[in-house]
C-alpha cells in the first residue's frame, strides 16, 4: 500500500539575512512525515530544528528570511499561503508546543480564556459548548482538577501543568500535525516521561503526525518511530530509531550516540566531540560540515558534495565517509 505523506518537503532551505547577505540555517531538506507516526529531530544546538519548525508552520520573518522549495501539507503548498490562510491552519490543523510553557501562555489570562480562544477561532462551538470541551481537554491532558484548573492564571500553576495547558490548547482543534520543539526540556525527569507519554497517546488516539524535535537521544529512544539526525541544517542521517540506535552509521550520529550518559554506566566518562557547530556565517557550504569536527578522517573520504545515500530500506545517511570512518584510538568505547 502506498502510503500518502501529511507532510511533505521537497529541497526546502531556509535563510537568515545577516548584514545584507543570506545565510542558509536549513538546506537541502527533503522528509515526508506521515500521519500517526513520532518523527524526531535530533542535532546539537544551531543545527537548524527550530528554524526548521517556524518555517514549516510559517513563523518567518520574510524580511529577515528566504525560504525556497515546496513543503505540502496535506496536498497544499504551504510556501505560497498569506497569513490569512495560514492562521486558518495553525492551531487547527497545524499544532505547536515550545520549549516553554510559561512564556507561550499569557501572565494575565486564565487558563480557560486562553483554551477558548482558539476554539473561538477555529470552531463554530458556542460559549457553554467551547466551557465544556475546556474542561474535557485540560481532563484529557491528565490535569486531575480541571474545574480549578481553568480558572487559574499561569504562575499559578507547576512547570508540568503549565506543559500540559500548552498541549491542551495545541490538541484542541485535533490537529493532524503537531510539533513539538524541545517540549520536556525545562521539565524533571518524572514529569518528562509523563508529558512524552501523553504525546504518544494523541497519536494513537487521534493518528496524528507528531514532530518531535530534541537534544534529548534518550527521548528519542523512548518515544519516536523514526528519526532525523540534522547537522548545519541538513539532514545527516534518516531511519527508524531502532537502526539508528543499533546500527548508526554517520560520524554525527555516532557521536552523539557516543556523547550519551549510558544508562547502566551513567558515571562513565564521556565522549565529547570536537569543536561546536559553526556560526551561520562560518558553516562550510560545499563538502561535509561535519569534517572539521572529524579532522583525523583522510579528507578524500568525504564527498565534496554529499548526498543521501540509502544504506538499507528506509535508512538512508550523507556522505560515504561513514564507510572509513572510526573514532581514534584510546577515546571511549
Ligand atoms: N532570526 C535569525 N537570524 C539569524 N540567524 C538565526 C536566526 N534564528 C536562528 N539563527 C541561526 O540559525 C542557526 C540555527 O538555529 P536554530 O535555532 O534553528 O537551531 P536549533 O538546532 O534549533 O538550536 P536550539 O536547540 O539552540 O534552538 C543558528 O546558527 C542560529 O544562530
Amino acid at each position: 500500500m502506498v502510503k500518502i505523506p501529511l507532510l511533505d518537503l521537497k529541497n526546502v532551505q531556509t535563510e537568515f539575512k545577516i548584514n545584507g547577505q543570506y545565510y542558509p540555517a536549513v538546506s537541502d531538506f527533503n522528509l515526508q512525515v506521515y500521519p500517526n507516526e513520532i518523527l524526531a529531530i535530533v542535532g546539537e544546538s544551531g543545527c537548524g530544528k527550530s528554524t526548521l519548525a517556524t518555517t514549516i508552520m510559517g513563523l518567518q520573518d520574510p524580511q529577515e528570511t528566504r525560504i525556497t522549495g515546496s513543503i505540502q501539507f496535506a496536498g497544499q503548498e504551504l510556501t505560497d499561503l498569506d497569513e490569512a490562510h495560514y492562521n486558518t491552519l495553525r492551531g487547527a490543523k497545524l499544532g505547536m508546543i515550545f520549549q516553554d510553557p510559561l512564556s507561550s501562555l499569557n501572565p494575565l489570562k486564565r487558563i480557560e480564556a486562553q483554551i477558548a480562544e482558539v476554539l473561538f477561532y477555529h470552531t463554530d462551538l458556542t460559549a457553554t459548548q467551547r466551557h465544556q470541551r475546556v474542561l474535557e481537554l485540560l481532563k484529557e491532558v491528565g490535569i486531575e482538577n480541571p474545574q480549578r484548573t481553568a480558572h487559574q492564571f499561569p504562575h499559578q500553576l507547576s512547570g508540568g501543568m503549565r506543559q500540559r495547558v500548552i498541549i491542551a490548547i495545541a490538541i484542541a482543534c485535533r490537529p493532524d500535525l503537531l510539533i513539538a520543539d524541545e517540549p520536556t526540556t525545562a521539565l524533571d525527569v518524572t514529569i518528562q516521561a509523563q508529558i512524552l507519554d501523553l504525546l504518544r497517546q494523541i497519536q494513537r488516539e487521534s493518528q496524528t503526525g507528531i514532530i518531535l524535535i530534541t537534544h534529548d537521544l534518550g527521548v528519542v529512544a523512548e518515544t519516536a518511530d523514526r528519526v532525523a539526525v540534522m547537522y548545519g541544517g541538513q539532514i545527516v542521517e534518516l531511519g527508524p530509531v531502532q537502526a539508528i540506535f543499533e546500527k548508526p552509521q554517520h560520524p554525527y550520529t555516532r557521536s552523539l550516540l557516543r556523547s550519551m550518559p549510558q544508562r547502566d554506566n551513567p558515571t562513565d566518562e564521556l565522549y565529547v566531540i570536537e569543536g561546536m557547530v559553526p556560526s551561520l556565517q562560518e558553516m562550510p557550504l560545499t563538502g561535509d560540515r561535519f569534517a572539521p569536527r572529524i579532522p583525523w578522517l583522510n579528507p578524500a573520504a568525504h564527498e565534496p558534495n554529499p548526498i543521501l545515500h540509502e544504506v538499507e530500506t528506509d535508512h538512508y545517511v550523507r556522505c560515504s565517509c561513514y564507510q572509513q570512518f572510526e573514532f581514534p584510538e584510546g577515546t571511549k568505547a
